[in-house]
């Protein structure tokens, strides 16, 4: 039986000022398993950047409890608790530090110790995003692409119990977003890190996920839930993929005319 790993349970997120409060997220709960690759899609201001915010505890949930089983141990997910990846939409490479010391900060605050089986195991995932011959390099002195392919050997080196990204790819050009999607593919599928990624690109959602949630605009709401047969496949010439798409598509667009109306 495929374990879960992640448990939300009637979570609630709200922005608060002084006069008002924003309820953003209301009464989620969504369960993900092991080594799954759940790829959120959602339209402009659904709170796709709410929730992973609050997975990666950036932002405090108001009530409800998020839960990550480890070891066979349940507790609140915290960066604390558990090891979790993060890659922000502007991928939060520190500017004064090098790609090389960039990647190795997460082990360096965690007291990771890198013996010879990690020191291999790191060049491997540079080698796989094609960054070895950026490691000397400023995060100013990369392209969009690179900087991208540094933020994703950052996550996977740190082996991550949870893999979240917001978006990560939508700074970069047609041809430089396929490379990356498929160089972090190809990384994925031999960690196989239990992963969250939030966009509002069906094709990203077709080709990195094997199950596709859609988060409507109500409050968080998921309103529907697949799991996906094509992933890293691109654009197969398939009626079946097309109808997918298609159907996918109706669905955003649905959800942002309601947002329109409204
Ligand atoms: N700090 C904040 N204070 C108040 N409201 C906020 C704050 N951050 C986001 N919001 C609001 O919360 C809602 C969700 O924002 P969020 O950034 O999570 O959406 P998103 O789905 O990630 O959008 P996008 O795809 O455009 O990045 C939006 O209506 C936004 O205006």
């Amino acid at each position: 039986m495929v374990k879960r790993m992640l448990f939300l349970d009637n979570v609630n997120i709200q922005y608060k000022t002084k006069n008002e409060t924003w309820e953003v997220i209301q009464n989620l709960s969504l369960q993900i398993k092991q080594g799954e690759a759940l790829i959120i899609l959602g339209s402009s201001g659904c709170g796709k950047s709410t929730l992973i915010n609050a997975l990666a505890g950036t932002i405090p949930i108001e009530s409800g409890y998020i839960e990550f089983v480890k070891d066979n141990d349940r507790k609140p997910l915290t960066p604390k608790n558990h090891t979790i990846g993060f890659i922000p939409q502007n991928c939060g490479l520190l500017p004064w530090k090098t790609v090389k010391d960039n990647c190795l900060l997460p082990l360096k605050i965690h007291h990771k110790r890198v013996d010879e089986k990690k020191k291999q195991e790191i060049i491997k995932i540079y080698e796989a995003l094609n960054i070895s011959h950026l490691l000397n390099k400023y995060p100013k002195e990369l392209s969009g692409g690179q900087v991208q392919r540094a933020a994703i050997a950052r996550a996977f080196i740190m082996k991550p119990d949870l893999l979240l990204m917001d978006e990560p790819f939508s700074a970069l050009d047609a041809i430089t977003r396929e490379e990356a999607r498929e160089l972090f593919l190809n990384v994925w599928n031999q960690n196989k890190a239990t992963t969250i990624l939030v966009t509002h690109s069906i094709e990203e959602a077709l080709y990195l996920g094997n199950r596709i949630a859609v988060m409507g605009t109500e409050k968080g709401e998921m309103k529907y839930f697949m799991d996906n047969p094509y992933l890293g496949k691109s654009y197969p010439d398939d009626t079946n993929y097309l109808n997918t798409k298609r159907l996918l598509r109706d669905m955003l667009k649905v959800e942002e005319r309601k947002e329109t109306v409204e």
